[in-house]
């Protein structure tokens, strides 16, 4: 008799190649006062592991983030949750697909006035009725997976910069979220902290079968955690592909940004007049740039 193979857990079983993603967002668009943000993006986040999203700033990857959430309403195209519309859900659903979805915010501060402790049971009195004993239980494990259980009765003043984003990222994964998005996680961290940071969102990634969404401007942190990658710029996903595909690409565009390069196809320096007229040509050559040189610098 043939037993039939069963996985040791639903995450692995979810992790397998042929599963649909956890994510999967098609021809996105949305726009701000009539200025395209995204424009028809296609992305894919596969379930257990860790996904970058990377680009220059103010493209538009905050924005994305919201879109998956559903804080935001996009123009046109899907984003397909777990198999949800999250577009199509009612109030309440969306509120449950919610509590599913970790957040890590840079600006998502702790509350002043609760310890470590209480700020990481916070979002398991909202959600959960667990007895005092269960929640003292789960809300130290958590502390634990973050190096910070002794920490649980210091207030957040007391705590560095790098410790209250690990207690925050303890109280994201309080209610044992599916996936977990991290805007920005490393901004404001000393080298230590940051690799702290780093190798902390790979183990929980792993070791809680987590899915992870990065979106980060730190682009070596970021590419040593990452399976895949897409980098957006313009609206668009401009290219994407494992670390070391994405290493491999020549286009000077993407070597710009992955090499911090000052100067390429984004340019440096602002359209303008050649620099000897401005500096003894007549005053009337810096009003000489007109429109139309900038719209031509911003399309080169
Ligand atoms: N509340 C808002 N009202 C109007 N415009 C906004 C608002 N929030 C964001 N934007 C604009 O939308 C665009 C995308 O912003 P978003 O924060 O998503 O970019 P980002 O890629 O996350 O930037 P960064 O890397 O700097 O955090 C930017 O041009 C920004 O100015």
């Amino acid at each position: 008799m043939t037993s039939a193979k069963t996985s040791a857990t639903p995450t692995s079983a979810d992790t397998r190649a042929d599963a649909p993603p956890l994510v999967e967002i098609r021809g996105l668009s949305y726009s701000r006062n009539g200025r395209p943000i995204l424009d028809g993006v296609d992305l894919r986040i596969p379930r257990g592991k860790v996904t970058a999203i990377m680009g220059p700033s103010g493209t538009g990857k905050t924005t994305l983030l919201k879109l998956i959430s559903g804080q935001l309403e996009p123009d046109a195209g899907t984003v397909l949750v777990d198999g949800q519309d999250v577009n199509r859900l009612g109030r309440k659903e969306l509120y449950r697909l919610r509590t599913r979805m970790g957040m890590l915010f840079q600006s998502g501060a702790l509350l002043t006035d609760l310890d470590v402790f209480e700020n990481v049971a916070f979002p398991l009195r909202e959600h959960t009725r667990l007895p005092e004993p269960l929640l003292r239980k789960l809300v130290l494990m958590k502390l634990e997976a973050v190096g910070l259980r002794g920490a649980a009765r210091l207030m957040p003043s007391q705590l560095s910069g790098g410790m209250a984003r690990r207690v925050a990222l303890a109280r994201a994964v309080a209610l044992d979220p599916m996936m977990i998005m991290y805007d920005e996680p490393f901004t404001g961290q000393d080298p230590i902290s940051m690799g702290v940071l780093v190798a902390l969102i790979r183990q929980l990634n792993d070791a809680s079968g987590l899915t992870s969404i990065v979106v980060s401007h730190d682009v070596d942190e970021t590419a040593s955690i990452a399976d895949y990658i897409y980098i957006i710029a313009n609206g668009k996903v401009m290219c994407q592909g494992a670390p070391g595909a994405i290493a491999a690409e020549t286009s000077a565009w993407v070597r710009q940004f992955m090499d911090g390069l000052p100067d390429g196809p984004v340019h440096f320096h602002y359209p303008a007049a050649p620099l000897e007229q401005d500096l003894f040509g007549d005053a009337a050559g810096v009003a000489a740039i007109t429109a139309a040189d900038v719209a031509d610098g911003e399309a080169r």
